[in-house]
């Protein structure tokens, strides 16, 4: 059984103000295996966020299911919800989400607190966490004090401090500058090989570049997908470059 299973999906958004329809979603399938690095592409409007949102049960398709470790999203209710995400799915974003207010190190044990669990256990978590993600020494500080690249490790070290399934990113290198993408890439990278399961919205090829495996989304549908496999990250990134290429065209013909 496959970590994530993504069934039939389909999302329709319906105006009541101008009785219009949007599919956002038509027909989506694929699964994603525990411990797999995958990125998905598209365009702009191809319906990445409305996907990332239903994966990450923020919002529920209009048909279709989604499967995490066999579990039905849709089934799961109210309170429960908010308990569920916090405790199996990891989220990053691509403007970090850190409250202003409150230290780094209170950001990243944040899902802790909403959990209600002892100080002891959350710094036991959290002290090799910051080491692996290089902020022990910026956890004092608050947000507006530290570097884009250091917030975004914060807000890894908030995503994973407690041990999600699966790590959800949009585009978590968007607001960064290349050398901190570069870091985080190679974050992603390292917790990946020791098991994390990522799945990272991104319109960046050398983002993807990163990844396992690349699916493409074009007008609501899986339109494509590749392997890295033994390539290099500069070998995939050419692949990536030519099948987005491959797509335009496809899209001018159309
Ligand atoms: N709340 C909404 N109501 C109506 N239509 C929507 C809504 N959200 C998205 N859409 C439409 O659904 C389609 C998919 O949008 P979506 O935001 O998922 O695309 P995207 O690939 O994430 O785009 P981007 O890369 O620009 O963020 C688009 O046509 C968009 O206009």
């Amino acid at each position: 059984m496959a970590l994530l299973e993504v069934r039939d999906l389909k999302k329709i958004y319906s105006s009541r103000f101008s009785g219009t329809q949007v599919q956002a979603l038509d027909n989506v399938n694929f699964d994603v295996q525990e411990g797999e690095f995958v990125a998905i592409m598209g365009e702009s409007g191809s319906g990445k966020t409305t996907l990332l949102n239903i994966l990450a049960a923020l919002d529920r398709p209009t048909a279709g299911k989604v499967l995490l470790n066999g579990r039905d999203l849709a089934k799961i209710r109210g309170k429960e919800l908010a308990a569920f995400r916090r405790s199996h799915l990891g989220f990053v974003f691509q403007d970090f989400n850190l409250l202003d207010t409150f230290t780094n190190k209170d950001n990243a044990l944040l899902p802790l607190v909403l959990a209600k669990e002892k100080y002891p256990v959350m710094m036991k978590k959290l002290t090799p966490l910051a080491e692996t993600l290089g902020i022990s020494s910026i956890l004092k500080k608050y947000p507006y004090e530290v570097s884009g690249g250091q917030k975004q490790r914060v807000s890894i070290a908030r995503a994973l401090i407690t041990n999600p399934e699966i790590l959800l990113a949009d585009e978590p290198t968007g607001a960064l500058d290349s050398r901190s993408s570069e870091d985080v890439l190679n974050l992603f990278t390292r917790i990946n090989q020791e098991g994390q399961t990522i799945l990272m919205v991104t319109h960046s090829m050398k983002a993807a570049s990163y990844a396992g495996r690349v699916l493409f989304i074009k007008d609501g549908r899986v339109f494509h997908q590749i392997y890295k496999g033994d390539r290099s990250s500069s070998e995939f990134y050419e692949d990536i470059s030519r099948t987005l290429t491959m797509m335009s065209r496809k899209g001018e013909r159309a």
